[in-house]
């Protein structure tokens, strides 16, 4: 590296994202073409860096333990604390706060003391920490070994930092053992000095490729509709058994039926008119890379009634509904169709979009993966959020729509005046889930898929196509295949299902209110772990039980929807089998996206909560 400041191997203080704290780091390299330094952090996380965000080591001045002993205790303390301690949240300050408090804090004092300051480039924790510390009744007794590095605050700064979150943009986060192939497509020349209050867009390059990476995504797209193909060709026969493979195929001409078409457009467009209404709350996103943080129409709720409604008049007008029941098939290819047009226009439309604006998974330069990944974010027509529409009203819906009509079609099948208790079981069980996702629309604002995953055929397919013609099999399999239940069976099974929701709500609601507002004052009896980005993780609660307490009470759920189904066949116990590897999978994704982002304070929290999903298993 000839031409450039820092030079390979040479110790140097690095910026970590978001924050203004500085690390000891050491260089790798540097890409002339980027502008990027590549350096690597003592815990072995490796990030890209702009010059900017790099200061020479002796352009630092660690504060002498002589001097420290001068100042207060609180400050005194808290230099011994690396960012991967476990605190106590009492008046409820977290580590954002923490963070916040850093910037504000250190640039008031540095204009304060401008003069004293002005040319000793000291690196200075105190002012930080005593605010910090003073909020939180100085309850941060635990010392603990900084495992990170060599944290400082430089103090100086002028052009501070005051949201961390935005300023994640700037950096590129890797750890060098998920280096994949993929090359950076884009990325954005190098911002000037003064323009650091308005962070420069991502070079977002998909360093880490999921779901078996390229070849994955050609098999992927292939078999996630010859599965549901497949599964919904077992569920018409009278002994769906897995014996019986291949199930026959109709002829490829009954596949498609311009009025199913019609009827799915129609559906969707109905459900967009409800989204687009005036009516119910606009909610705020979480601060994207840019520090922009989008709103949201939470009408889900309004939505699901008016619907039920329309579904019920409809019955009442004489629509018969297990149209559904016996179109299914026809009904599933033409949405089929439709989130492969839709796809298609995301990736063109992403290809026009600036670096911020996409995701950092769906960018790996090949064009197969990154369909069906997804590339951008958050794609909008105006106001109209395409990714959270798809995800929570048109499938998330018509799954219920769908269950309802199949209790009709049992009903006229098996000659019923009352849809069958296992057929009940299913339908108010997953209407509960779906009107309870609907009622905290809210929550999923914080969830993975709106916060990091781009808007590709995966999501598409699986919101449009995936969730009401798979998550419905149930309904489906019961129409045929009459289960009977006792009561006590039922009691049983209510309960089971009671237990999953409450650790399913009571841990999404827990998670969502402390990512909204770290310092909710219901929440300050949880203990966290403050993390450098000024982020901080809950490790007591819900999250101190297992990794994914949510996941937890999720499976707890899926399986008191297969119970009602007896045990005759796999079919009804799909939806459990794909739950648990879907989990399972999203589970490691998250591990790695989180211990990428969070460096050393994620090793700490897994120290801390060993178990991912079920207490003591697994
Ligand atoms: N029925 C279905 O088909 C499916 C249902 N689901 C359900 O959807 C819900 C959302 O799941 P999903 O989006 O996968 O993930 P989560 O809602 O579990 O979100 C994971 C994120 O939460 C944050 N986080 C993780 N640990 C902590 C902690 N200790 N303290 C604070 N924040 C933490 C991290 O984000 P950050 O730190 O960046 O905030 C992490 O990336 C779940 O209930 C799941 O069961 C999911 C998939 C399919
Ligand atoms: C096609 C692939 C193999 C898998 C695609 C996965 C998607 C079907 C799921 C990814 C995350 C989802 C969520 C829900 C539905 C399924 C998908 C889209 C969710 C909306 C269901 C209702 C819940 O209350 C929820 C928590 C809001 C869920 C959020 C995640």
């Amino acid at each position: 590296m000839p031409t450039v400041k820092y030079q390979k191997d040479e110790t140097v203080m690095g910026r970590w994202p978001g924050s203004s704290l500085y690390y000891q780091v050491k260089v790798v390299g540097f890409d002339s073409k980027s502008q990027l330094y590549t350096v690597i952090y003592k815990d072995g996380t490796e990030l890209e860096l702009k010059e900017q965000d790099i200061r020479s080591a002796a352009g630092f001045q660690l504060r002498s333990r002589s001097r420290s002993r001068s100042r207060s205790p609180g400050r005194r303390r808290s230099r011994s604390r690396s960012p991967a301690r476990t605190t106590r949240r009492s008046s409820s300050r977290t580590a954002a706060a923490v963070a916040a408090a850093a910037i504000t804090e250190s640039a008031k004092e540095s204009s304060r003391k401008d003069a004293k300051v002005k040319d000793t480039p000291e690196a200075d924790l105190s002012s930080v920490t005593k605010e910090a510390e003073n909020n939180s009744n100085n309850k941060h007794e635990k010392k603990e070994e900084n495992n990170t590095a060599n944290k400082v605050n430089e103090k100086p700064e002028a052009k501070v930092d005051a949201e961390p979150e935005k300023n994640q943009g700037r950096y590129n986060l890797r750890r060098r053992k998920d280096d994949g192939d993929a090359k950076p497509v884009e990325t954005k020349a190098e911002e000037p000095e003064e323009k650091e209050a308005k962070p420069a867009p991502a070079p977002t390059v998909a360093t880490t490729l999921d779901f078996g990476g390229k070849i994955g995504a050609y098999f992927w797209l292939l078999f996630l509709p010859a599965w549901v193909l497949f599964l919904l060709l077992q569920v018409n026969m009278e002994d769906p058994s897995l014996v019986n493979f291949p199930p026959p195929l109709p002829p490829l001409e009954t596949l498609w039926d311009t009025q199913a078409f019609g009827i799915v457009i129609l559906w969707i467009l109905f459900q967009a008119l409800l989204y687009v209404l005036p009516v119910g709350k606009l909610s705020e996103g979480m601060p994207l890379r840019t520090g922009e943080r989008l709103k949201y129409r939470t009408n889900g709720f309004f939505a699901i009634v008016v619907s039920a409604l329309v579904a019920v008049a409809a019955v009442y007008q004489g629509i018969d509904l297990t149209y559904i029941h016996s179109n299914f098939l026809q009904l599933s290819v033409a949405t089929f169709l439709i989130s492969v047009l839709l796809s298609i226009y995301l990736y063109i439309r992403s290809r026009y979009v600036s670096a911020d604006q996409l995701a950092l998974g769906g960018n790996s330069g090949n064009v197969v993966y990154d369909f069906f990944k997804g590339r951008e974010l958050n794609p909008r027509i105006k106001n109209f959020d395409l990714k959270f529409f798809c995800e929570m009203r048109p499938g998330l819906i018509g799954w219920c729509l769908i269950n309802f009509a199949m209790a009709l079609a049992e009903m006229k099948q098996q000659g019923l005046d009352a849809p069958s208790y296992a057929m009940i079981l299913v339908n108010v069980f997953q209407l509960l889930y779906v009107v309870d996702g609907l009622w905290n629309e809210e929550a999923i604002l914080t969830t993975m898929d709106l916060m990091h995953d781009g808007f590709g055929f995966m999501l598409a397919f699986g919101d449009l196509v995936w969730v009401p013609f798979t998550y419905t099999l149930q309904a489906y399999y019961l129409v045929s295949h009459p289960n009977p239940l006792s009561p006590l069976v039922v009691a049983l099974i209510v309960t089971l299902k009671l237990v999953g929701f409450y650790i399913f709500r009571k841990s999404n609601s827990e998670k969502n209110a402390f990512r909204r507002n770290p310092s909710d004052p219901t929440l300050s009896y949880l203990k966290t772990i403050p993390t450098a980005t000024g982020k901080s993780l809950l490790v007591s609660g819900w999250w101190g039980v297992v990794r994914h307490p949510n996941y937890l009470g999720d499976l707890i759920m899926a399986l008191a929807w297969s119970l009602p189904c007896g045990f005759s066949h796999l079919l009804p116990w799909y939806y459990m089998i794909y739950f648990i590897i879907l989990l399972v999978h999203r589970d490691s994704r998250d591990m790695s996206n989180c211990r990428r982002k969070y460096g050393s304070a994620w090793d700490e929290y897994c120290r801390t909560v060993r178990y991912r999903i079920i207490p003591r298993v697994y």
